[in-house]
């Protein structure tokens, strides 16, 4: 998977460099590129932003230097390419982003993130870029943050720990929250007795049968508490007897 984030901050994506996704670029299994549209700015003070048409507060970015950004990391990008890449615009006016969003965008070849600072950048940009990449406003949750900057590396998390090859025990995967349409149970290590609190006698059993049903039974419990729309939700058919006698 390749990936290239435009953003007038760069130096707000060095963390992409550490840890797992860090690695995943060390071994081959992401290509990464950081690129600031202020490159792309031709006048003496590089300017990447205007105050709005129509008027209003703040600044809103220029079309050009994003443009122009974009056309460097689409001209850099493998020409044997089989789909056309998507292009990420982190908004609180986007689809909120999800585990199955996550899952679609690992999937792709090539992922380019635009990170808009201020009051956004120039509607026609987006416009402009359709022609070539398909556009995916998204937002992390129904909350507004200075830039797309920090969107990108929990988005960038998100996909790229989902590539095979860059979590170690890809069977991790298959037990988190939100896989499967449920919360994660809760998880315990040693020692047994932790300040006069044990681990549930069912873990230390043995019995992986029970185990296993109590791990059901508590990511039940624990989606019903926390977060009653995923359970309302829930596909049916994806429920057994046992789980409807909880
Ligand atoms: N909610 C968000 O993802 C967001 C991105 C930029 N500003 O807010």
């Amino acid at each position: 998977m390749r990936i290239d984030v435009l953003s007038i901050f760069p130096e707000y994506l060095e963390p992409l460099r550490l840890s797992l996704i860090g690695k995943a670029v060390t071994d081959g299994l992401l290509q990464l590129t950081v690129t600031d549209p202020r490159a792309f700015a031709t006048d003496r003070h590089r300017t990447v932003d205007d105050t709005p048409y129509g008027g209003g507060a703040g600044m809103v970015m220029k079309p050009e230097p994003w443009a122009q950004a974009l056309e460097s990391v689409l001209g850099a990008q493998d020409d044997a390419a089989a789909s056309r890449p998507v292009l990420v615009v982190p908004s609180p006016a986007g689809e909120v982003f999800t585990q199955e969003i996550a899952y679609e965008l690992a999937a792709e070849e090539h992922l380019v993130f635009a990170c808009g600072r201020y009051e956004g950048i120039d509607e026609r940009f987006l416009e402009w870029a359709g022609r070539e990449v398909r556009v995916r406003p998204l937002s992390l949750g129904d909350y507004v943050l200075n830039g797309g900057e920090v969107a990108v590396l929990a988005m960038t998390e998100a996909v790229t720990r989902l590539i095979p090859g860059v979590i170690g025990n890809p069977e991790s995967l298959a037990e988190e929250s939100h896989t499967g349409g449920l919360l994660e149970y809760p998880v315990y290590t040693k020692p047994a007795a932790w300040r006069e609190r044990e681990v549930p006698e069912t873990l230390l059993s043995g019995h992986h049968g029970r185990i296993a049903r109590w791990r059901r039974v508590q990511q039940l419990a624990r989606t019903a508490r926390r977060r009653p729309d995923m359970v309302l939700a829930l596909d049916p058919a994806t429920l057994d007897r046992a789980d409807l006698a909880v």
